[in-house]
């Protein structure tokens, strides 16, 4: 059985869930770890008010017990602390109310889910479809890859992401070695390395907010320490740079995705773009360089992963677009949920978890084992036929 998992909840409910599946025992749970990454997701410049509410944090309630996996589902959840004041408008029972109180979305929001999950499930509220489309369930997908992220960790594998492109600022490209480049990240608003650059982005923001308008931008995921042979060349849907790419694509206003240099590679000539193969007693097989971000054949190279995704700029803008009144069918501008102006911080957190749980799964479907230490000796054995190669 495959690494996976599920997740319910919506945004303004009481809390979200997810149960993660095929996670070996004896694997130590790191809850102080775990709940950084949680953190470092609500960080950012640029956000709404949503997240001065929240306080996220991850309690496990399932497949732990006394710091370690058992090999049963792990359940986790985190709470919705804006759920006292949605209380009455999320109610599971049915209530009196005028649409007013009720909180009821009839004026579809572009950009959004809205308009098309009202048509597609029939659904007269669109607050039934906003409640669950929200990027707030990002914060439970964010809490599995911080357990796959522990579970890669434990191989000396590194994951590491920053913030390329906010609107028209673009920071500097710099070769930093992955933990600098982690601790510099770490302690920037913008997520980046370079101060200049953080110091710009923030007055784009603030202007752009100021306009009531709103800005996506482009982020990177690096990581490091993988063997080769991750995925695979046999058959389509195990091909992991595919998989990669389904999962950054699911990330809530995410339009494209890129691995290494990616539609560049369209621009450039074969001799400008392959990575060429070469060989000492120290390092075995590698590349001079990593054009391609690690892949070749759907397989990992052990070269970094590199992956690159574009987000939209946020749909829920303080000016808002003309829309449609789903009642009257007369033109409207859309209705105006408190939002945020700018996400690609926070948006960058969410993609490091969502490429790290797919390289996890990979991971567990070459070295699978119901435990640690049967994995750790698939893994080591792995390692001495490559060095034996
Ligand atoms: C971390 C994060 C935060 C987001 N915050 C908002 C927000 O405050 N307001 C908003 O309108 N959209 C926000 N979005 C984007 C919407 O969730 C998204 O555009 C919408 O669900 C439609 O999905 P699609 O853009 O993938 O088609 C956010 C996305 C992410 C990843
Ligand atoms: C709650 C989160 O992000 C939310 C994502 C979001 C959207 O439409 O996607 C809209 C906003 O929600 P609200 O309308 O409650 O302010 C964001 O705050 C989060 O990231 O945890």
């Amino acid at each position: 059985m495959s690494l996976r998992y599920l997740t319910a909840g919506e945004t303004h409910g009481p809390q979200l869930t997810a149960i993660i599946e095929g996670l070996p025992s004896n694997m130590r749970i790191d809850f102080e770890a775990l709940n950084f990454q949680l953190h470092r997701r609500q960080k950012g410049y640029g956000r709404g008010r949503r997240m001065q509410i929240e306080k996220d944090t991850a309690q496990i309630v399932g497949g732990v017990r006394h710091g370690y996996t058992t090999g049963a589902p792990v359940a986790l959840v985190v709470e919705n602390k804006d759920f006292t004041h949605w209380r009455n408008i999320m109610n599971v029972e049915p209530i009196e109310g005028s649409d007013e109180e009720k909180r009821r979305v009839f004026r579809p929001r572009p950009g959004h889910a809205d308009l098309n999950g009202g048509l597609k499930y029939n659904l007269k509220d669109l607050r039934n479809v906003l409640e669950r489309s929200s990027a707030r369930e990002t914060a439970v997908r964010v809490a599995c890859g911080a357990i796959a992220r522990q579970f890669l960790e434990q191989f000396g594998i590194k994951i590491a992401g920053q913030v390329i492109r906010i609107g028209e600022i673009e920071a500097p490209p710099h070769n930093l070695p992955i933990d600098e480049l982690i601790e510099r990240t770490e302690a920037s608003s913008v997520r980046v390395v370079d101060p200049e650059t953080e110091k710009k982005m923030e007055a784009y923001i603030d202007q752009i907010k100021k306009e009531g308008d709103s800005i996506g931008g482009i982020v990177e995921c690096i990581i490091e320490g993988l063997p080769v042979g991750l995925g695979s060349h046999v058959q389509y849907d195990r091909k992991l740079d595919g998989r990669i790419a389904q999962g950054v694509m699911s990330i809530n206003a995410f339009k494209g995705v890129e691995v290494g240099i990616g539609f560049e590679a369209g621009r450039l000539r074969g001799s400008q773009v392959h990575d060429e193969i070469m060989y000492n007693e120290e390092r075995g097989y590698h590349r001079a360089t990593n054009r391609l971000g690690g892949f070749e054949g759907g397989m990992t190279n052990g070269m970094p992963i590199v992956v690159r995704g574009v987000m939209k700029p946020i749909p829920t803008l303080y000016k808002p677009l003309q829309s449609v009144d789903i009642d009257t069918k007369e033109p409207f501008t859309a209705q105006v949920e408190r939002s945020d102006a700018c996400a690609v911080p926070a948006a960058s957190v969410v993609m490091e978890h969502v490429v790290t749980w797919e390289v996890a799964k990979a991971f567990l479907e070459k070295f699978g084992g119901d435990s640690m230490e049967e994995i750790r000796a698939n893994y080591e054995n792995y390692l001495s036929q490559l060095e034996n190669y």
